[in-house]
């Protein structure tokens, strides 16, 4: 009774606080002492206002603000936000041997409040990941996908490009429609058996869509993944919920098209190898998560991912050889030698072409599209260097900042491609580029993307001169961390004899 009299007054309840007070702080650097370096932060809100602060008062960037902060912690240090404990990864090592560990193989949960339902590929965890993954690369690899017989259709795509392309000598252009365009009728090919004209409005307006739900998911960022924030309408949010379900929508009319007409004796296209996939397994009894549920999202995903990265990378390239002309000179003047002017350059050209190789890494390196990576989810806690990582962390690779990193990069900031050719010209192979990232989810789409990129990127310098529209320098400038791109620009040509 004395004790409880004892709490109650003001003496007794000031001491009960500040025993509480020390306990959570004994608690939180006990906790500490077992965690990378990093900054302190706020209670609950951790790192968010330092973030928000040097975004709206200085334009940093997300990849740049944790670059700033890995260059004081560490290149893997950690922090929390909204009450999660993140983890950055900068250092392709690092990065390699954490993103290895089965524990590192879910991605944070994300609510998209009113946005469809069913887990793809790229945003999966657990079984639906392991399922789908595996299937995906199975049926990529029964298409061919980054195998030479893929070739010709990308081939086919790049000389419809250089036709339009043609057509537009003496005009001054922005190309960002006309590279997502010939990028998406690659992979809807590949997904769906359709293509779509130059012309199309409807279509681009389709791709805006693309580009936009890219940016949105991009600047919802960590919100998304704490439940109750997630449910707060804010402008973006309800934007985006719109775009997926329109999105999801055109999809689900593929869907049925293809549901129809479904002959099972000839699987023409990814879809249709995924519909029949699912039949069987539901034919056999089994229990799978290559379902009806996760089918739609799965088919966005490749859809999204197989389009705006790749376009964004060759956005990046033209805007390079814009404004580095020599460089540009002297792609041309390998390309003439090897190839010469009477065809246009195949993969098989691609070893007698170092120069050319070099600029393209050079591309991806400067330009690191995507800059963050995507975010991995420890499912259960782990040891790394003697720290211990609790389950639920959030782990992130920053792809920008180990292609920034002064340490490995002499003057990171200049695009130089000599610096991925050794002293006999031959191309450096060990170089610390890490575009795909790494591990069990490393990109699945990474050798159709650097297809891609060569064949198109290739044909373009070999048929076209690129040049910047007026006098002012070219800003290298770039935006966004999901889908780092560069500003808008606009490019005129003249066509090389
Ligand atoms: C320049 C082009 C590309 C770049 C820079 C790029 C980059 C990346 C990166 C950094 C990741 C995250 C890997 C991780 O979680 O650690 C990723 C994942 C992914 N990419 Fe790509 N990508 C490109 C092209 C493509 C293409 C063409 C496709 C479609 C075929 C594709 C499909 C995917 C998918 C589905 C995932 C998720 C994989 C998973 O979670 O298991 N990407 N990509």
């Amino acid at each position: 009774m004395e004790m409880l009299k004892y709490i109650c007054s003001s003496v007794g309840m000031t001491t009960v606080i500040l025993c509480l007070v020390i306990l959570l702080a004994l608690r939180v650097i006990f906790k500490a002492r077992y965690l990378p370096p990093g900054p302190w932060g706020f209670p609950w809100l951790g790192m968010v206002p330092y973030f928000w602060l040097v975004g709206r008062l200085d334009g940093v960037q997300r990849h740049e603000a944790l670059a700033h902060l890995a260059a004081r912690y560490g290149k893997v240090f950690s922090f929390t936000v909204l009450g999660k404990l993140v983890l950055v990864l900068s250092n392709k090592e690092a990065v390699e041997e954490v993103f290895r560990r089965q524990e590192l193989n879910d991605r944070p949960k994300v609510w998209i409040k009113n946005g469809p339902k069913g887990e793809g590929l790229a945003t999966a965890s657990g079984e639906a990941w392991k399922q789908q993954r595996a299937f995906t690369v199975r049926i990529l690899d029964k298409f061919g996908v980054g195998k030479p017989a893929f070739e010709e259709k990308i081939a086919r795509e790049a000389r419809s490009l250089l036709s339009v392309i043609a057509k537009k000598e003496g005009q001054s252009f922005d190309p960002k429609h006309l590279l997502m365009l010939c990028v998406s009728n690659v992979i809807t090919e590949l997904l769906f058996s359709t293509k779509h004209e130059y012309g199309d409005a409807d279509y681009m307006k389709h791709l805006d869509a693309i580009r936009e739900i890219t940016h949105l998911m991009g600047s919802s960022g960590a919100a998304n993944s704490v439940y109750l924030l997630s449910h707060i309408p804010t402008p973006s949010r309800i934007r985006l919920a719109e775009l997926l379900s329109y999105e999801a929508n055109t999809i689900e009319g593929m869907i049925k098209t293809h549901l129809d007409i479904l002959d099972r004796g000839n699987l023409r296209d990814y879809l249709d190898e995924y519909l029949n996939e699912m039949l069987s397994t539901c034919e056999e009894g089994l229990q799978s998560e290559i379902s009806r549920e996760n089918l739609n999202r799965n088919l966005s995903h490749l859809f999204l991912a197989g389009t705006e990265n790749i376009s964004t990378t060759l956005r990046w390239s033209l805007l390079f050889m814009i404004g580095k002309p020599d460089v540009q000179a002297r792609v041309q003047a390998e390309l003439d030698r090897v190839v010469g002017r009477e065809r246009l350059p195949t993969l098989a050209d691609e070893p007698s072409l170092p120069y050319t190789r070099a600029t393209m890494l050079e591309i991806q390196r400067a330009a690191s599209t995507a800059a963050l990576g995507a975010a991995h989810r420890s499912s259960r806690s782990f040891s790394y260097r003697g720290w211990t990582i609790p389950a639920d962390t959030t782990v992130i690779c920053n792809v920008w900042a180990i292609h920034n990193d002064p340490e490995i990069w002499q003057d990171p900031a200049e695009f130089k491609p000599e610096r991925f050719l050794g002293e006999d010209n031959e191309i450096i192979k060990d170089a610390c580029l890490i575009p795909f990232s790494a591990g069990n989810r490393v990109c699945v789409g990474r050798h159709l993307a650097r297809m891609e990129i060569f064949v198109f990127f290739s044909h373009l310098m070999h048929r076209f001169h690129f040049r910047k529209v007026g006098n002012s320098p070219v800003s290298f400038q770039g935006h966004g961390s999901f889908a780092r791109e560069p500003l808008d620009f606009q490019v005129e040509v003249t066509e090389r004899k």
